[in-house]
């Protein structure tokens, strides 16, 4: 942690003044940036000494803030290519904890938290990083970019700018809102008069856990209260739980207390993917959530009543956040087209009336346009996932744009111009490619599901893998596919193969702890796994068979045989508790003895047909 592999090095004794109150370099180690520091005077009053808040080194508190200018400075020279420039912990991505405090106004400061945001945030469900397939390669980007001087039309040209601006930083990841005013949706929990939107905006933030399925805003509702909370002075810090170790969470949490204890500054903490830090981890910041030392911010896709340590739990609110409707979805697709500066077309605009949506549709520099019915079917497949839509969308215009040279379109618009028209079909072949057109909720997942437990109850492993590829690259949620693998598990392999069921809960697991996609190859093992394995249903079909019998049973259930019974007190012995049962171990013979009812004797479940 102190500075390993940095290269740098101090030389504390040599450059050390010798006077004490002199100048030298900051003599820490940990510290690495060979700033001015002054030796405390000898025979001057015991200064308080503080802790540095960024390197943790301890330092007399008069010096604080000098040190701490360096310090940041310092983190910042260090800083990785495109992570957060003034974070000199890359691993924390945190912002930069008492730079706020230096008066360095707001502006000069590269705005920590979009790159801070963008850095954590992980890919999921395509589109998210140039190398997922249905990105165009460098080459292809460049031969887009070409295209104009290759003799394209006017409209081409425009095209390549809108390209361009496609290029870098996801759509998803530009669009990202930054107030309250620009979130979309979820007045359920955030529409006015509601508790949290209060809170919010009176800058009181409590402990969080944000709980909703993909794409749905909990990062970015997050990302807005980092904002807002910026403005009183706050703290904002990210970890992932996906890479974080129980030391960053240290780190953070003892940067916090001096935080607080120096500046009196709250610091919150946002965890991204909570669920998957351990119990253990999850403990770790327990005490300090407790005593206010940290305001907890956790989002999680999973129910947290069964990933969150309990105690934890209780210390949080819990705000659930429902997936997009078809509507936000169509405002926040509107918004994008309009940032792209893509005008929408109406019904019936192709013959000629004017391009709504757009309001500076009639001097537009890009002539690329949209069917507004290209908008709502997108709106409705991306399944209330705001990140597969507007990554549908770009798709869709990239592919788009990089076909044009082939079929440019004819559009009438004040007698003028060309155009490139995006409809719907190119929106569906945009979903397609990228491998996001698959209904998380609706048909296509009770139906890929289905054919996936019916080729492994079959033993094809082919398809199998076929059906198990065709969900995953989907964006099915693997743990939803696992789950059903456990019951698969017992209920076509059972006894055939008792293992089964260890695997089955294990790639649960696995899945899990690495999540997508690096959890899709124990899912395909577990797949192939059930597919060869020798099937059995009988204790499926004996245990149907039972509830079967008592779902058929009238009047009142047989009682339990005294026998059997357990006989712990004197009265229940002289009840006849217990009369008469044989202990089996005390016998050598097999014993005759009756475990059922009177009146099922002789039923046999494992041999009865359901009628
Ligand atoms: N309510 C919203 N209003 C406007 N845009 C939104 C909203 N929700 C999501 N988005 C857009 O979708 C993108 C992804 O959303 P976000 O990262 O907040 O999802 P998430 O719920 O954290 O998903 P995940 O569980 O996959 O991390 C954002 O960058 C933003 O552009
Ligand atoms: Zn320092």
């Amino acid at each position: 942690m102190l500075g390993a592999g940095s290269g740098r090095t101090t030389a504390p004794e040599g450059l050390r003044a010798p006077k004490a109150g002199g100048l030298a370099s900051c003599p820490s180690l940990a510290c690495l940036t060979g700033h001015p520091w002054r030796e405390p005077m000898e025979g001057a009053e015991e200064e308080p000494v503080v802790q540095c808040p960024v390197c943790l080194q301890q330092l007399p508190g008069a010096h604080i803030n000098s040190h701490l200018d360096q310090c940041l400075q310092a983190g910042e020279g260090e800083a990785e290519p495109g992570s957060s420039p003034s974070c000199k912990r890359p691993r924390l991505a945190a912002a930069p904890p008492g730079s706020q405090a230096q008066g360095e106004p707001e502006e000069a400061r590269p705005a920590a938290a979009p790159t801070i945001f963008s850095l954590f945030h992980k890919g999921r469900g395509g589109g998210q990083s140039p190398a997922t397939p249905g990105w165009k390669s460098g080459a292809e980007r460049e031969e887009a970019a070409r295209k104009p001087e290759d003799g394209g039309s006017a409209a081409a040209g425009c095209g390549a700018r809108l390209a361009q601006k496609l290029e870098g930083k996801p759509l998803a990841e530009q669009l990202r809102p930054d107030t309250l005013g620009d979130y979309v949706g979820q007045e359920r929990v955030l529409g006015a008069q509601t508790l949290l939107r209060s809170l919010l905006e009176s800058h009181e933030i409590p402990s969080l856990i944000l709980w909703g399925p993909p794409g749905c805003g909990k990062t970015t509702l997050a990302h807005i209260i980092a904002n807002s909370s910026k403005k009183n002075g706050t703290r904002f810090v990210t970890l992932s739980a996906t890479s974080a170790k129980t030391n960053d969470v240290r780190d953070v949490i003892s940067q916090a207390q001096n935080e607080k204890r120096l500046f009196k500054r709250k610091t919150i903490l946002f965890i991204d993917e909570i669920h998957r830090f351990n119990k253990s981890q999850q403990d770790t910041f327990l005490p300090h959530v407790e005593c206010g030392t940290v305001t907890l911010i956790g989002a999680t896709t999973e129910n947290p009543s069964f990933q969150v340590n309990a105690a934890l739990l209780s210390r949080c609110r819990v705000i659930v956040l429902e997936k997009l409707s078809v509507e936000a979805m169509e405002v926040i697709l509107m918004r994008a087209v309009r940032s792209l500066g893509v005008q929408v077309l109406g019904q019936g605009d192709q013959h000629g009336n004017s391009a709504t949506g757009s309001s500076s549709s009639k001097s537009s520099e890009f002539p690329v346009y949209i069917e507004e019915k290209a908008l709502n079917t997108l709106a409705y497949l991306c399944d209330g996932d705001a990140r597969t839509g507007l990554n549908g969308l770009q798709l869709a215009v990239q592919a788009r744009l990089a076909a044009e040279r082939t079929t440019p379109l004819n559009i009438t618009k004040g007698g003028s111009a060309d155009g490139i028209l995006i409809t719907e079909e190119h929106v569906k072949e945009g979903l397609q490619r990228s491998h996001i057109l698959y209904d998380r909720a609706g048909e296509e997942h009770y139906n890929c599901i289905s054919a996936l437990h019916k080729s492994m109850r079959g033993s094809d492993e082919n398809a199998s893998l076929y059906w198990l590829a065709r969900m995953l690259e989907g964006g099915e949620d693997p743990l939803y596919v696992a789950r059903r693998l456990v019951r698969f598990a017992s209920e076509d392999i059972g006894l055939a193969d008792p293992l089964a069921l260890t695997q089955a809960v294990a790639a649960y697991q696995g899945c899990h702890f690495i999540g997508m996609p690096e959890c899709e190859v124990i899912l395909a093992q577990c797949v192939v796994y059930f597919a060869r394995a020798p099937k059995s249903i009988e204790v499926y079909r004996a245990y149907s068979n039972v509830k079967e019998c008592l779902r058929m049973h009238t009047g009142p259930l047989p009682p339990v045989p005294l026998h059997l019974r357990n006989a712990p007190t004197r009265l229940m012995k002289n009840l006849g508790y217990g009369k008469g049962y044989k202990y089996n171990p005390m016998y050598k013979e097999p014993v005759e003895q009756d475990y059922l009812p009177e009146e099922l004797k002789g039923t046999d479940f494992f041999k009865e047909r359901k009628t």
